[in-house]
């Protein structure tokens, strides 16, 4: 199974973006936090930013919007040229319509859901979405401790990934380093947020590749574990 190691530019040195994204080149894509302090209870920044780093990013960026009103926001980062483009199934009573709207435009849509909310309302549609976001801290800040206890989710999204031959990715934010990775790989993550354990070592490129070897050591293929 591919796995995708997306370093959250959260934790990297927002005035230093460029060079921090040159040190994330062997990345899959950049995982970039809009935050609204109203969904969440902090800010980061909006369209006009992202763009700034779409222009320069080595990589392809994968939007996760932490804000109300997906609706409204969500098609313009897929506009912009973002790859991924990652909404909170809490924000919208519409998912499959923002979804819908974000794959006519050329993104792939990610639907996330808070450690407290549910998954089994969306196994029956996960033809919808590309991407499914699984939170393993509560968002809005980086440097959180992860939360085994989201893994029961993965890990029905697997088998119904399995079940339907769905190639969606299965993505974890939130307190991922070579110490979790693997709990959340042999759960059935394939795509891996890594904010503060990737920026804050010493070589970035050689944190992904163990955060890499890491996961692929404990990932298997879609549904439980034989
Ligand atoms: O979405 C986020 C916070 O809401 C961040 O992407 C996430 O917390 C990554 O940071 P870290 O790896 O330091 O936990």
């Amino acid at each position: 199974m591919s796995i995708r190691i997306n370093p959250s530019i959260l934790a990297a040195d927002f005035v230093n973006i460029e060079s921090a994204l040159s040190s994330i080149s062997s990345a899959d894509l950049v995982h970039v936090d809009v935050m609204d302090n109203h969904f969440v209870p902090n800010l980061t920044f909006g369209p006009q930013m992202v763009e700034r780093i779409q222009q320069v990013s080595p990589v392809p960026l994968d939007v996760h919007l932490m804000i109300d009103d997906p609706e409204r926001w969500a098609p313009g980062y897929a506009e912009l040229g973002a790859y991924s483009v990652t909404f909170h199934a809490e924000a919208t009573d519409s998912p499959v319509a923002v979804a819908r709207r974000l794959r006519d435009i050329g993104a792939r849509a990610g639907i996330a859901v808070k450690p407290g909310t549910a998954i089994e309302p969306y196994l029956d549609i996960l033809d919808e979405f590309d991407l499914v976001l699984v939170m393993t801290v509560e968002p809005g800040f980086g440097g959180q401790k992860f939360m085994p206890e989201t893994m029961p989710k993965l890990r029905m999204l697997s088998e119904a990934a399995g079940r339907v031959g769905s190639d969606i990715w299965l993505q974890v934010d939130g307190g991922i380093s070579e110490d979790t990775i693997g709990i959340a790989a042999e759960a059935g993550a394939d795509t891996f947020v890594a904010g503060s354990s990737v920026f804050a070592a010493d070589n970035p490129g050689l944190q992904i590749d163990l955060l890499r070897r890491a996961a692929s050591a404990h990932s298997h293929a879609r549904g439980p574990k034989r």
